[in-house]
């Protein structure tokens, strides 16, 4: 596997266009900054062609909708499938809402996603395997993780990544197992919603191999909470909001090497 990710982000700095939530836009802003990428949070839709023609990867987060933003994601959406430019879906808390479950259905069907990164609960909904989830968490259930990953990644034809205590990636044949990761994550709103934005920085240095580059994303954004969780008293949920931006900012390609538990199976 190519471990160069980082140094790449950093020495091109991509441009990731963020349609993102209310809650997190600052923080996923101020996570790819630190990861060395660069973000434009843009929602307006008359600016939704010409921003394709200048941005490495596109980030689409459901978090907190309206028709308005609906309407820009659909054109920024078509904009960067026109360009070839990556597209990433944070299809967040999909099965709390019908209004949910209609726009993740309407962008899925004219969007070509890249990738579709959520937690359990979230792509257990999208590939149809029962799940409880509760609001924008996870939530619980029985279901077989690695299943539901291969499901969702065949149903879409992408990577899908299930985020939790380990992440699930599928394309759909080849599966990899992610142990890396901090209990702290899912203290902290905006965690699950700044990995789709650093899936972005990464699959927007390697378009050739997404799959590749959502594994190493995945692994290198668990790793950078682990550290930043090291030196911290499990209740210090403060310290680690902004010990993850710092994290992100210090990690390199040999502490990824180094510290990664990833198992890939198929292929
Ligand atoms: N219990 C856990 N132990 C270790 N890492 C976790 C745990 N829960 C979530 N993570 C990590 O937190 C990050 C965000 O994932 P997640 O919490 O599933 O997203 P969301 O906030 O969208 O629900 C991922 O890097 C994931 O690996
Ligand atoms: C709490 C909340 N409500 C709507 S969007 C959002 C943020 C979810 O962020 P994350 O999925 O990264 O925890
Ligand atoms: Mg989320």
């Amino acid at each position: 596997m190519q471990h160069t990710y980082l140094e790449k982000i950093r020495q091109t700095n991509p441009l990731i266009h963020n349609i993102t939530n209310i809650v997190v836009a600052n923080y996923v802003a101020n996570g790819l900054l630190a990861l060395g990428a660069s973000p434009i949070m843009a929602d307006a839709e008359q600016e939704m062609e010409e921003l394709a023609q200048f941005t490495s990867a596109l980030v689409l987060n459901i978090g907190t909708l309206d028709a308005m933003k609906v309407k820009s994601m659909l054109l920024a959406g078509k904009a960067a499938n026109h360009q070839g430019i990556p597209v990433i879906l944070d299809p967040v808390g999909v099965g709390a809402t019908g209004y949910r479950k209609q726009v993740v259905a309407e962008l899925l069907q004219h969007i070509q996603f890249t990738t579709i990164r959520g937690n359990a609960g979230e792509i257990a909904q999208l590939a149809g395997i029962a799940w409880q989830a509760k609001g924008v968490d996870a939530g619980s259930g029985e279901g077989d993780l690695a299943l539901i990953a291969t499901t969702a990644a065949q149903r879409y034809q992408c990577v899908v990544a299930v985020s939790g205590e380990v992440d699930y990636i599928s394309d759909g044949v080849q599966l990899a197992k992610i142990a890396n990761g901090t209990a702290m994550f899912p203290k902290i709103t905006g965690s699950g919603c700044l990995l789709g934005a650093v899936l972005g920085a990464f699959l927007a240095v390697d378009q050739q191999n997404p799959f590749q580059a959502v594994t190493q994303a995945c692994t290198a954004y668990a790793i950078a909470g682990e550290i930043a969780a090291k030196t911290l008293q499990p209740n210090q949920y403060g310290q680690f909001y902004l010990g993850l931006l710092d994290s992100l900012a210090q990690i390199d390609d040999q502490q990824v090497t180094k510290y990664a538990k990833v198992e890939v199976i198929g292929g």
